[in-house]
């Protein structure tokens, strides 16, 4: 199962309930909440993403870029997001923050930056629903698919199978027309695209491009 989740970052955030109208199509919408802490940005936070939540009866996929992540995440499960994603680098105790996320009924995701190794945060696999490797330095939209990424996308699927392949694999970052299937040859399964969906003259159009190269 693929699954295509637009993000939010390059829509016109002055219209952001008409923007969610143009993306009918998505598999869940994508929300950057950055804290201008762990990023160098700042976006939004719980009252605007719960706005979001009562705008649109698509699943939420969280993607939290902020510190202190352990004391912030569950607020994002508990007002009806689909999935939470962290950043293992602003976690202290991922193992009870994931357990905290699904008690509260969502999806629990890990995060980690490209200069983030991966082996070391695999024995979490396991209890994790997601695992985002990001394929730019968080932050911004608008960036360049990093190809250095793709061995880590492939032993995260390597990971991922072994343990018997319950665990989505998500790519976040210049995922475009272009770059998507190389992701996809590498092992990921579940796409973020921002500027590749929102900067279409018809983005939920772009979505069903994206989705047709993946079929
Ligand atoms: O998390 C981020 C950026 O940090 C992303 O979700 C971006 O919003 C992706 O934008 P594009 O690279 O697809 O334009």
């Amino acid at each position: 199962m693929t699954a295509i989740n637009p993000s939010i970052l390059s829509a016109d955030f002055a219209n952001l309930a008409a923007e969610l109208g143009r993306i009918p199509s998505s598999d869940a919408v994508h929300v950057d909440v950055m804290d201008n802490h762990f990023v160098p940005n700042l976006t939004m936070g719980l009252p605007v993403v719960k706005a979001i939540r009562e705008a649109t009866s698509l699943p939420l996929d969280i993607h939290l870029m902020i510190d202190e992540a352990d004391t912030w995440a569950p607020g994002y499960a508990e007002l009806g997001a689909e999935s939470v994603t962290f950043h293992v680098e602003a976690s202290q105790r991922p193992r009870q923050l994931i357990r905290d996320l699904k008690s509260h009924g969502a999806k629990a995701a890990m995060a980690i930056k490209p200069k983030t190794a991966l082996e070391p945060h695999l024995d979490l696999l396991s209890e994790l629903d997601m695992l985002l490797v990001m394929t730019v330095e968080p932050g911004f939209g608008g960036q360049a698919f990093m190809d250095e990424m793709l061995p880590k996308i492939t032993a995260a699927r390597r990971a991922v199978d072994d343990l018997g392949g319950e665990v989505a694999v998500q790519v976040d970052g210049g995922i475009n027309r272009e770059t998507i299937l190389r992701a996809a040859e590498a092992g990921a399964d579940t796409f973020v695209a921002g500027s590749a969906v929102f900067g279409a003259e018809d983005p939920d159009a772009a979505i069903e491009g994206l989705r047709q190269l993946l079929a």
